[in-house]
């Protein structure tokens, strides 16, 4: 059932409390009470996904960040790396979490991204090839809804067709997508065409991005995994607008201390609502994402002594790992001026162009609002011979893991800024994949209100800058393909006047952000060992009846964007902990 008011649950009393209506808690609520013997509430600090269109039509996911109730509205500190700016830092903040506000693409890494996460956790059940059986549980993969021919464009074989989450690709094919299939067949050396990058022995190169969209509609963990018919479970039970606010320990076991209850309020009734307390008689669940659970196990006790000191909070459980080793992909748009009359810099900036697209998408969910910014995306990696190997280790996952990302889309795609008021531009982004810069989050004040101090340190290390202006030189060469003759006009902006290396350097200090791929603040980690946050099957280390289930318990970044590994982790989360039942 489903809820707004914790005065109408049934009960407070649970097998298992799940914090975190996201990405990875949504599939935790679903697959626990497939047994209906399982009770299960399910806490999401935000509101419903029910008619959101924003969220509904995946062209118009950029509105939904930064600055809006769908946001948790974060701010990261000044970053050393960014010349002392600070950015916003976006985490969905409704039902289906992230998965409802991100930008739908829907990629799971390379086999040696997860054969790195087995070995570092020292369990070979994260191997590549022992999460294969949960993909088809996460993904329905569907036509398009435009008619277009498919062929060569996905490798059927690598996609599930029974999963909860639809995907597809090329929803709404635009002029650019021709210029990058062309310039990858002509610069195909450097740049190759990759048919799937689904297949983890195969993710490098370019190729046509899978997203989570179905019938032109965006699909996410709160439409698949919490759709009508699993919300009518007797057992599950959903409140929205319940933001926790702290674990309570209900005693001990074997020596350890237990964490069975917590406490939230209902942001509905203002912060000084008094606070519900539930318990999870066999578990709580944390899947409040990179972010939230680190800052929750902090408030909660379960963390740097010296830091929960200094806030005033009693330290139950010292661990220094938690919200440490905090890992993103840094991002660089480099935007060129186009002659492009179907650019999306006019569809956002004339209100009569929007208005025409929305109603096509309203009459059938066609046209340019069924698809994702980004058609096409590619994974590349540095030369063998690139002078940063000369002094630092080569920090990928392995050779068939990538260095950088260029993501392509049609306009001026830097959420959050101003498009410019004329001409019409495409973006190449460049984003750092296997970023060893490494930050923290940090609770700030016993208040659970007060937001956490976000820090990912980007681009402080050697390696993320040479790979960040790598990558960029890489954009320009790709420019330089023949297709763009009389496509392109010229670089945008100060990427224009960026002509030497100190220039590029100033301009990626200046002008980068995030592609939002936070992971490793609650680091997966061998059994027994003296750093990390869970144990491999993702119990909270040092503390019993207390699991961690999000992408922050991913301990490396991946050659993907993070979504669909996150997922992956809570099919797997899900099916240890029907194992314990
Ligand atoms: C703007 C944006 C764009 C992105 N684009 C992509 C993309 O195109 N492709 C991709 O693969 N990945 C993308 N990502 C990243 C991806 O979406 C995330 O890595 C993934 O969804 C994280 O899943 P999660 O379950 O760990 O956290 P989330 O999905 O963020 O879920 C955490 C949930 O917990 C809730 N919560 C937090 N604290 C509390 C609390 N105290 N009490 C109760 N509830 C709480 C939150 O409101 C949220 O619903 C993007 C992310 C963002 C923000």
């Amino acid at each position: 059932a489903f809820y707004t008011d914790p005065a109408k649950l049934p009960t407070n009393s649970f097998d298992y409390v799940v914090v975190g209506g996201g990405t990875a808690g949504a599939v935790i609520a679903n697959r626990l009470t497939e047994n209906p013997r399982v009770t299960v509430l399910l806490l999401e600090a935000g509101p419903s996904n029910i008619n959101v269109t924003n969220s509904i039509v995946p062209l118009l996911h950029n509105s939904l960040i930064p600055n809006t109730p769908y946001d948790w509205n974060f701010t990261t500190t000044n970053q050393v790396g960014f010349n002392g700016r600070n950015i916003s830092f976006p985490r969905g903040h409704m039902l289906g979490g992230s998965s409802s506000v991100n930008g739908l693409v829907f990629t799971r890494g390379s086999s040696d991204d997860w054969d790195a996460y087995a070995a570092i956790a020292e369990d070979p059940s994260w191997t590549w090839e022992n999460i294969q059986r949960y993909l088809p549980l996460i993904e329905q993969f569907t036509e398009p809804i435009e008619r277009y021919n498919i062929t060569g464009d996905f490798i059927p074989s690598l996609h599930g067709t029974d999963g909860k989450i639809q995907t597809s690709v090329a929803n709404y094919r635009i002029p650019l997508d021709e210029h990058i299939i062309e310039a990858s067949q002509e610069l195909g050396d450097e740049f190759p065409f990759n048919p799937d990058m689904g297949g983890g022995e195969n993710v490098l190169g370019l190729g046509w991005t899978v997203s989570t969209i179905g019938r032109g509609v965006r699909s996410s963990s709160a439409t698949g995994y919490l759709a009508p018919e699993y919300l009518s479970r007797p057992n599950l039970h959903v409140l929205i607008h319940a933001q926790v606010t702290k674990l309570i320990q209900t005693g001990t076991r074997n020596h350890l201390p237990s964490f069975h209850s917590l406490q939230f309020t209902s942001t509905l009734a203002g912060p000084r609502a008094r606070p519900v307390t539930v318990r999870g008689r066999r578990a709580v669940v944390l899947s409040a994402g990179a972010v939230g659970t680190p800052h929750i196990l902090q408030l909660s006790g379960i963390g740097d002594r010296s830091l929960l000191e200094s806030v005033g909070i009693r330290t139950i459980v010292h661990n220094p790992s938690v919200g440490r080793n905090l890992s993103d992909h840094p991002l660089l748009a480099c935007v060129y001026s186009v002659h492009d009359n179907s650019s999306y810099d006019i569809l956002f900036r004339e209100p009569a162009v929007f208005q025409a697209a929305m109603d096509q998408w309203n009459a059938n969910h066609t046209g340019p609002g069924a698809a994702s910014v980004f058609n096409q995306v590619g994974f590349f990696r540095l030369s063998d011979d690139a002078t940063i190997f000369e002094t630092t280790p080569d920090p990928a996952s392995g050779p068939k893991s990538g260095h950088f990302e260029i993501m392509f889309s049609n306009f001026y795609n830097l959420p959050g800024l101003d498009a410019p008021t004329s001409g019409t531009t495409i973006s190449f982004d460049v984003a750092v994949i296997p970023a060893t810069s490494r930050g923290s989050v940090e609770l700030t004040s016993a208040d659970p209100f007060a937001a956490p101090a976000i820090d990912p340190a980007y681009l402080q290390s050697e390696f993320d800058i040479f790979t960040m202006l790598e990558a960029v030189k890489a954009v320009r060469r790709f420019a330089e393909a023949q297709t763009f003759d009389g496509y392109i006009i010229e670089p945008f902006g100060e990427f224009g006047e960026a002509t030497t290396d100190e220039l590029l350097e100033t301009f990626a200090r200046g002008n980068a952000a995030t592609v939002f791929h936070p992971v490793g603040t609650s680091s997966m980690s061998p059994k027994g060992s003296n750093w990390g946050v869970v144990d491999p099957d993702l119990r909270v280390k040092g503390v019993e009846g207390l699991f961690i289930i999000d992408a922050g318990v991913i301990n490396k970044l991946p050659t993907a964007h993070t979504m669909a590994p996150t997922f992956i982790v809570a099919e797997r989360g899900a099916e240890l902990l029907k194992a314990l039942t």
